[in-house]
């Protein structure tokens, strides 16, 4: 009876197992597959989101190759050369005006250049057309701070060049044009690149003879042959110059002068080659609206009937020559196997009265002619002795004034109409630097000044 008993229970509860399993599995298994359901919904998901972003990488490589492909057919025409004939050329100062438009003659040769620039006055816009290039490469970088590239030339244009320009902060001009060029004779030193120094007819400064020459006999019989013109003129290499250490325009003179002495020191005592070019004032397309210098100036206030300002008397000369003439020049010199200074200019020389008349000429502008106060130190006569370039390089200019200078107020007519930010800066003097600034300068001396 008691054997019954005990089966009876153990049947009951395996029934009641079995209904409590039956139940569990009723009510549980649909949730468990939810879950899972979800668990693939997620996996398809993230699959297809995967997917979505090859897609768009696979789309994204093909936009970059077609603008790459759009890029290349929009770039000037280069040469093909070699990888022997191939120089790796650096240029600093690349993106300003004159060293802009040597890097689109380098590489229409096929050279491979960079462009060094801090943008001070250089500009991005002067070498965009080469950005993307296979052969060009702009680094933002100022040469006050090492830099480090291996490279077969160097042209060290790097500094401001336009009076305004150099005196805005004279410190920042000598250190450029010391450190700057010495870091740049450190590289050449290092790499066996040649290098070339963009120097400057201001180390001639105001080219007169000095007390002690006039006192000689040679002189005093001389006087009556150079029509008792005190002045060095035109101004050959051989001449030392004459130069105000303490003056505004030193930072500059003086910078480029112990930029020569760097370039013959490092020739000397470690054997770097260099070459030096004292270029004269030069002008052309890509000058900044807001250079300063007289050919820009004289143009942009022509066109716009304003007072065409003439410093002093306007008796002092300058000499000018078109950009393309002090490119070639650059170039034969550093190809040359001569490392004395060479002058690069054109001798066809103006008053800067006459020259304002012929600017105002050949625009037909209405403008008036009116004098401001001369500028300290301002050199009085410059026009260069080109008989060494002409021997050594067999180089000479090849573009008139005239014809340059129509070129030139073409690019400034088209600078002019395009849209501009320079109501803000209506009170500036007609110099920027760095550009869209006004400066204010003692150089200027305007009728503000006490
Ligand atoms: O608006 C102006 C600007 C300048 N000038 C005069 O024009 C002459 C030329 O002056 P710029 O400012 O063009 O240039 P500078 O000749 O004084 O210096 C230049 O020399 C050669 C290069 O190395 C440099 O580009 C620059 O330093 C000066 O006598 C100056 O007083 C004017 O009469 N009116």
């Amino acid at each position: 009876m008691a054997m019954y008993q005990s089966t009876n229970r153990l049947a009951g509860l395996a029934i009641a197992t079995l209904l409590l399993v039956v139940v569990y599995s009723a009510y549980s298994n649909p949730i468990d597959r939810d879950t899972a359901e979800q668990k693939d919904s997620v996996v398809d998901r993230e699959r297809q989101v995967e997917q979505r972003q090859r897609e768009l990488s696979d789309l994204r490589r093909e936009l970059s190759l077609l603008k790459n492909a759009s890029n290349t057919r929009a770039y000037p025409e280069v040469k093909i050369r070699n990888e022997f004939d191939r120089k790796r050329i650096l240029i600093t100062g690349g993106a300003g005006f004159v060293g802009s438009h040597l890097v689109d003659v380098l590489m229409r040769d096929g050279h491979e250049v960079t462009v060094v620039d801090n943008f001070f006055t250089g500009r991005r816009k002067n070498v965009e057309h080469w950005i993307g290039h296979p052969h060009f490469e702009l680094v933002m970088h100022d040469v006050v701070e090492p830099y480090m590239m291996e490279c077969d030339e160097i042209y060290h244009l790097a500094s401001p060049a336009s009076p305004p320009h150099y005196m805005y902060n004279p410190v920042k001009t000598i250190k450029t044009n010391t450190v700057g060029t010495m870091n740049m004779l450190g590289l050449a030193k290092r790499t066996g690149a040649r290098v070339l120094l963009a120097s400057t007819s201001e180390v001639y400064g105001n080219p007169t003879v000095c007390l002690k020459a006039m006192q000689s006999i040679a002189f005093a019989i001389t006087v009556p042959l150079r029509r008792r013109c005190p002045y060095v003129h035109p101004q050959p290499e051989t001449y030392f110059g004459n130069v105000n250490p303490d003056g505004p325009r030193a930072c500059y003179d003086e910078g480029k002068r112990i930029a020569e002495t760097m370039c013959y020191a490092y020739s000397k005592q470690s054997g770097v080659e260099v070459r030096v070019a004292r270029i004269f004032n030069t002008f052309g397309p890509r000058m900044h609206i807001g250079d300063g210098r007289v050919v820009s100036n004289f143009i942009i206030q022509a066109l716009q009937d304003q007072a065409i300002t003439v410093y002093g008397e306007g008796l002092q000369t300058r000499s000018f020559q078109y950009v393309s003439d002090l490119v070639a020049g650059l170039i034969a010199l550093m190809n040359s196997d001569f490392d004395e200074p060479v002058n690069l200019g054109n001798p066809d020389e103006y008053t800067m009265i006459d020259f304002a008349k012929h600017i105002k000429e050949i625009t037909g502008s209405s403008s008036e002619i009116i004098h401001k106060p001369a500028t300290q130190d301002d050199p009085q006569k410059r026009k260069p002795d080109i008989s060494r370039a002409r021997q050594v390089l067999k180089w000479e200019p090849k573009v008139s004034v005239l014809d340059g200078l129509k070129r030139t107020i073409e690019y400034f007519r088209h600078e002019l109409s395009a849209p501009t930010t320079r109501d803000e800066n209506k009170h500036s003097h007609g110099v920027g630097g760095p550009y869209g600034n006004t400066i204010e300068l003692p150089y200027i001396n305007d009728e503000k000044k006490p």
